[in-house]
């Protein structure tokens, strides 16, 4: 079966039905037609078609079967292979601003990613190297979708916390001859009950191996519960709630209930060492880092643009405080596009002739985001002050007071309407519930910043500097 159309996403999506619950009831009927999940169900429906669509730049033929399967599933062999995915991943994310951080080619890469790791796995114990690759094109040859679950509930991040027993981390009760049961929960699943199938991996820094698994789950698996936080899509129209009506991807917890995981879908268990260097040594890391930097670049590109606009809209360009903050802007979004050029660039083939982008320069832009990306949201509100507030609705504007709101929200060449529509764009991307959960998300994408910036402590090699001090520190010793 060749890449997917919207509407297929849709009618799979629906009839899976999947467990999921708001405000303490269960989602009854279609859930593409619930308000809390339309908006974003719809937009990935327009990912799909524009996908199916632009078959020629966005998929590649299957090696076993000829399909047409989306590029996001492609594991690249070249340097060439990097860019089309890169380019493929940026289609994508242009629909959406980059503001949808889980568009199906985020968990794609993952996957491919994993089937380009399995050699990590062979000859380990309770390891499925094989199991892994069918799984990977059973899925690609089908344009599943995916929602994902690795981190923790937050109950106790203490240094001593393996002192005590741990309740509430998701954890192998039972192996039986079905498979694998699972109980307890994970946080987060975006999108989680809106995609085909779930994959769950165990955190990096499992202590007991009931916790050290990797496995995935269609969405609707007996006993898998996703628990949605509040909605972030507001009864409004477009012009009032132009980003949160279409991408709010909703969060949830996930609780497995004693779920079974059969054989088939269990790629590894029981196995603390391989989960780790699954993890660490396979391709995950420089694989999901490329497609996060190369969708972060244009949610950049999205917020250079809004703020740059608002500059012209109230002719504030002259100032030179203005002028340095569109510039910050300008830094990080070339320093981003230069970094992802460069582990393009510094990418080697490995042992299995697969083509692995430079992990160093991927950390370090990600990172650097997780920074940049509230600095720039404040960047905007800081240069549209009060304007960020003077938003009235667009029934406002249909109103009595429509005309004279017109003429009172005006600005350079723009009449109160169109002005409003900016502000409201500005507004919905940092400061309504919808862009305070977009800084949040950025802020811990691919993980705690902290700790993110301690492995680039880790790996960073330093070499040249270190010869450096000591080339200078010899010429001291010889004079
Ligand atoms: C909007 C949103 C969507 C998400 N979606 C997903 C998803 O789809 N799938 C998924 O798997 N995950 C998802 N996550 C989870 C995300 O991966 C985590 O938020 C991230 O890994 C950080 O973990 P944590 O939230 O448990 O923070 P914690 O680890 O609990 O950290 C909390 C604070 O304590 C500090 N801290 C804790 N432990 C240490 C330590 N050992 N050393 C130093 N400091 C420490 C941290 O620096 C931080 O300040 C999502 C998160 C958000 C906010």
């Amino acid at each position: 079966m060749p890449v997917i159309t919207g509407e297929e996403y849709i009618k799979r999506i629906d009839a899976l039905g999947a467990e999921v619950w708001m405000a303490g009831d269960k989602v009854k009927g279609n859930i593409s037609e619930h308000p809390a999940f339309r908006g974003i169900i719809q937009s990935q429906a327009e990912l799909y078609d524009l996908q199916h669509s632009n078959k020629k730049s966005m998929t590649f033929s299957s090696e076993t079967t000829g399909n047409a399967i989306g590029l996001s599933y492609l594991i690249p062999k070249t340097r060439g292979d990097l860019e089309r995915r890169r380019r493929m991943i940026q289609r994508w994310a242009w629909y959406s601003g980059g503001l949808m951080g889980r568009s199906p080619d985020y968990m794609n890469t993952v996957l491919a990613a994993f089937a380009a790791s399995v050699d990590i796995l062979d000859g380990e114990e309770n390891c499925y190297p094989e199991r892994l690759l069918h799984f990977y094109e059973y899925a690609r040859e089908r344009d599943l979708s995916f929602t994902h679950t690795f981190v923790n509930p937050q109950s106790n991040r203490s240094k001593l916390a393996f002192m005590e027993e741990d309740v509430t981390n998701a954890r192998i009760i039972d192996r039986n001859r079905e498979g694998l049961i699972i109980k307890g929960a994970k946080l987060l699943a975006t999108q989680g009950g809106i995609t085909d199938e779930m994959i769950v991996f165990s955190a990096p820094g499992a202590q007991e191996n009931a916790h050290a698994y990797g496995f995935s789950i269609p969405s609707n698996t007996q006993g898998l519960k996703f628990v949605c936080r509040e909605s972030f899509v507001c009864n409004g129209s477009m012009y009032d709630y132009p980003f949160s009506s279409r991408f709010e991807e909703m969060d949830t917890i996930v609780i497995f209930d004693e779920v079974l995981v059969p054989w088939k879908r269990v790629f590894l268990h029981d196995n603390i060492r391989a989960a780790a260097q699954f993890y660490v040594k396979g391709k995950f890391v420089p694989f999901t880092l490329h497609q996060i930097a190369s969708r972060q670049i244009i949610k950049t590109e999205l917020l250079l643009g809004i703020a740059q606009r608002i500059v012209d809209t109230i002719q504030i360009g002259e100032y030179q405080h203005v002028q340095s903050k569109i510039v910050e802007i300008m830094k990080g979004l070339e320093v981003m596009k230069a970094l992802v050029l460069k582990a393009e660039h510094e990418a080697v083939v490995d042992a299995s002739g697969i083509m692995v982008p430079a992990r160093q320069p991927l950390y370090i832009s990600v990172n650097q985001f997780q920074e940049m990306y509230p600095r720039f949201t404040e960047i905007i509100e800081l240069l549209g002050a009060s304007g960020m507030m003077s938003i009235p609705k667009e029934s406002d504007f249909s109103g009595q007071l429509g005309k004279q709101l017109d003429h009172f929200l005006q600005g350079v060449d723009v009449k109160g309407t169109d002005r409003v529509a900016l502000f409201r764009l500005a507004w919905d991307l940092t400061m309504s519930s919808f862009g305070s959960r977009q800084t949040l998300y950025e802020r811990f994408f691919f993980g705690d910043p902290v700790r993110l910036s301690q492995t680039i402590y880790h790996m960073y090699e330093n070499k040249n500097s270190s010869d450096l001090v000591d080339h200078f520190l010899a010429k001291k010793a010889d004079s």
